[in-house]
């Protein structure tokens, strides 16, 4: 019998975390790095027979009290999101007496698209790369049904949990829209990952479920370029801005590129009609932009054509 994790609800219901005690959380490897913190796989095992489940843990980076408050507001985000194409929260863990804190989430044994889809591109075929754009199409329609936009679609962020199941991962950046505005405008960009970002967010820091399906266009390019590194959006870019760019910053650049609609060039071998959706994400004036709706119709469309 495995026991399941220590489960302590508080009394009132916003809090009900399920708990993990720190003593039971043994270590295992390094998975990777996301904002705000590392994510390590560890094996819950209270009984001490190695018959525990294996989960990630996202231990916050340093407990600066800022950072503290921007974990939990990824922590409470997660906590809410139940769907197939989200990566499934499991519990927090308390340490350092409540100083410090991680964030248990389910293990998905495939690790990031980054790695999977250049490790296995020989037997991935178009339909496979469809059906994992359309499932990250469903898992940001059930985020925007919910009003967040999550600011950091990224290949990197993508996980694998089955050669046909991805889920999207990494809340540290997503933001809930006001009910009054349809758009999120964020004070301290910090370290932003300008390369997939809309113009409008390069230029005025201005999010959206717009400005989401924007860097959806660049997760199709960096699928359908096998995530192959030295055709990554940031390397195209960067080759066609110049690398020895000196002054204005390469955020000038790239939105001036943008403004002259200079976009990704079409990957190896990638399907036009898949190229042609890119460039629909990549309208410059955001309101141009599809819907995610509409786009997960659309390749499911392209997906059964595939199977024919
Ligand atoms: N997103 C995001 C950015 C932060 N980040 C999240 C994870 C993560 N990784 C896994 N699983 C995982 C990861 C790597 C491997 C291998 C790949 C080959 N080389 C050795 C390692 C295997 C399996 N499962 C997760 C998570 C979060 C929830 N569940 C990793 N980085």
């Amino acid at each position: 019998v495995t026991q399941s994790p220590v489960c302590r609800s508080y009394s009132h219901p916003q809090h009900d975390q399920t708990l993990f005690e720190e003593r039971y959380l043994r270590y295992i490897s390094p998975l990777g790095k996301g904002n705000f913190g590392s994510v390590e796989l560890c094996r819950y095992d209270p009984l001490g027979d190695n018959t525990g489940e294996l989960v990630a843990v996202k231990k916050l980076q340093s407990n600066k009290q800022s950072n503290l408050e921007d974990f939990q507001k990824e922590v409470n985000t997660l906590h809410v999101l139940h769907c197939d194409y989200i990566v499934k929260y499991k519990g927090v863990c308390y340490s350092m007496g409540r100083l410090s804190m991680s964030l248990v989430m389910e293990y998905l044994p495939y690790g990031s698209l980054i790695g999977y889809l250049e490790k296995n591109k020989h037997n991935i075929n178009t339909r496979r790369m469809l059906l994992f754009a359309s499932q990250i199409c469903k898992g940001m329609e059930y985020l925007q049904s919910l009003r967040y936009v999550h600011r950091d679609l990224a290949a990197r962020n993508i996980l694998v949990a089955s050669e046909t199941l991805v889920k999207i991962a990494d809340f540290g950046l997503t933001k809930v829209i006001p009910h009054n505005k349809d758009y999120y405008r964020v004070t301290q960009p910090g370290e932003s990952p300008i390369f997939w970002y809309a113009p409008e967010s390069i230029t005025e820091s201005r999010f959206s479920q717009k400005s989401d399906v924007w860097s959806f266009g660049v997760v199709l390019h960096e699928i359908f370029s096998y995530c192959d590194i030295s055709f990554n959006p940031k390397r195209l870019y960067m080759q066609e801005i110049g690398h020895n760019v000196l002054g204005t910053s390469i955020s000038v650049h790239l939105a001036n590129l943008l403004k002259g609609n200079w976009r990704l060039p079409p990957p190896l071998n990638c399907p036009p009609k898949v190229y042609l959706m890119m460039r629909q994400c990549w309208a410059h004036d955001f309101d141009e932009r599809p819907f995610f709706s509409n786009l997960g119709n659309e390749i499911e469309t392209m997906v059964q054509d595939e199977r024919e």
